[in-house]
């Protein structure tokens, strides 16, 4: 995975504030120049390298460079990295961020997607004398394995930000703190708290094992080029003790809770579909015998082939009115017990949370079927 650079661009972006309101001046001159420029994404900024290469800056990866010293400077400071410490930064572009790290640190890993700014990065980090504590992997930082690290510092492509923050808090790397340049909007989502409105399935799942503390806000005209949106600077901490709870059973109730978050519970639980959905699974899951078997299929004679769903290869297809109304009281008697029937998933503690499952769990009600679930993969995690 390691690479050293063919070819050597001899362009790099100094974080002066002069080069910075040059290169702002630029991107408005590109937009205005040329209505076929205009309308690809992929031409919102680009400039001429003394070998007459164009640099591109691709809106679709998310580049944009933080170009503020300042910001920069307070990342480095509040990420806490120290001398012992190898650092994973996501989205290097550049090298910013990359070059102070490396002031800072024992060893930076970054990973990089774009062959041309591993490049420019390459070079710009041997330049300054740190070659030897940098180590590139060129590739989607979601596919990509991750080698042990201390702390996380990154302004990451703000497109894969739910992905990218699920494998971090949920994937098998240990780790101080993840200090992560965030889109502003998806930042505040992180950090809500019960009863705020921006409450969501992402920051329940993320409370679950981490703590979370907001350190800036980011202006937009910090970066170039400058993006629509404003950012913030947040600090993701892993807790030290995470519930003992069933994970996959965790994100498939929040998933069914949070469908619609401002629905009581009692009208989330009682429509006849998902009623059906928890019937279905609740009835696979108790014949299961293994994480990747259901069981009773086998029994049968059923083919449960890993790629089958779990409630499509047991034959528990046919439910009569009787038995689903039975199963509707069960659930609604649970949600009763503690007062959970009228109450808004979107008002709830991760406690309350964690409470209600133990009791659906312990009636037999249960929401994740078979087979493992890849939460980096749960394109739902941050559905409201
Ligand atoms: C917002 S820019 C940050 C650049 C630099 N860290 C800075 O602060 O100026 C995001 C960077 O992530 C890279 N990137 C985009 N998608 C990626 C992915 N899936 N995996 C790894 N890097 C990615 C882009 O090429 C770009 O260099």
């Amino acid at each position: 995975m390691l690479r050293s650079p063919k070819y050597t661009p001899r362009w790099l972006i100094p974080s002066t504030p002069l080069f910075r309101r040059l290169l702002s001046d630029f991107a408005l001159h590109q937009a205005r120049k040329s209505s076929d420029e205009e309308d690809d994404p992929k031409y919102r900024i680009r400039k001429q390298d003394p070998e007459g290469q164009y640099l591109h800056l691709h809106k679709s990866k998310g580049q944009h460079i933080l170009t503020n010293p300042r910001v920069l400077d307070v990342i480095v400071r509040r990420a806490g990295v120290g001398p012992t410490d190898t650092v994973l930064e996501v989205g290097p572009g550049t090298g910013n961020l990359t070059l102070k790290l490396l002031g800072a640190a024992l060893r930076v890993v970054a990973v990089e997607i774009d062959r041309r700014m591993v490049d420019v990065l390459i070079k710009r980090v041997e330049d300054r004398g740190f070659g030897d504590k940098l180590t590139v992997i060129q590739r989607d930082a979601l596919k990509a394995e991750f080698p042990p690290f201390d702390v996380v510092v990154a302004n990451i492509p703000y497109g894969i930000s739910s992905p990218l923050v699920a494998k971090l808090v949920y994937g098998p790397n240990q780790f101080r703190n993840a200090t992560l340049l965030l889109q502003k909007e998806f930042a505040r989502r992180l950090l809500a708290n019960p009863g705020d409105s921006e409450y969501n399935r992402l920051a329940v799942n993320v409370k679950l094992v981490a703590d979370v503390e907001l350190v800036m806000d980011v202006s937009k005209r910090d970066f170039v080029p400058v993006p629509k949106v404003d950012s913030s600077v947040v600090i993701i901490r892993p807790k030290a003790e995470v519930p003992a709870v069933d994970l996959n059973e965790w994100w498939a109730f929040t998933r069914t809770c949070f469908g619609k978050k401002n629905k009581t519970l009692g009208a989330t639980f009682k429509q006849k579909r998902k009623l059906m959905e928890i019937f279905k699974t609740s009835k696979t899951t108790s014949y299961r015998t293994g994480e990747s078997s259901c069981g009773f299929g086998e029994e049968e004679g059923v083919d449960c082939g890993e790629e089958s769903e779990g409630e499509d290869c047991c034959p528990v297809l046919s439910v009569s009115e009787g038995e689903i109304g039975l199963f509707r009281e069960k659930v609604v008697s649970v949600l009763r017990l503690d007062g959970f029937e009228d109450k808004r998933p979107s008002k709830l503690s991760n406690d309350e949370l964690l409470h209600l499952l133990g009791q659906l769990n312990g009636a037999g009600i249960y929401f994740h079927g078979r087979g493992q679930l890849h939460i980096t993969e749960d394109a739902t995690l941050a559905a409201t």
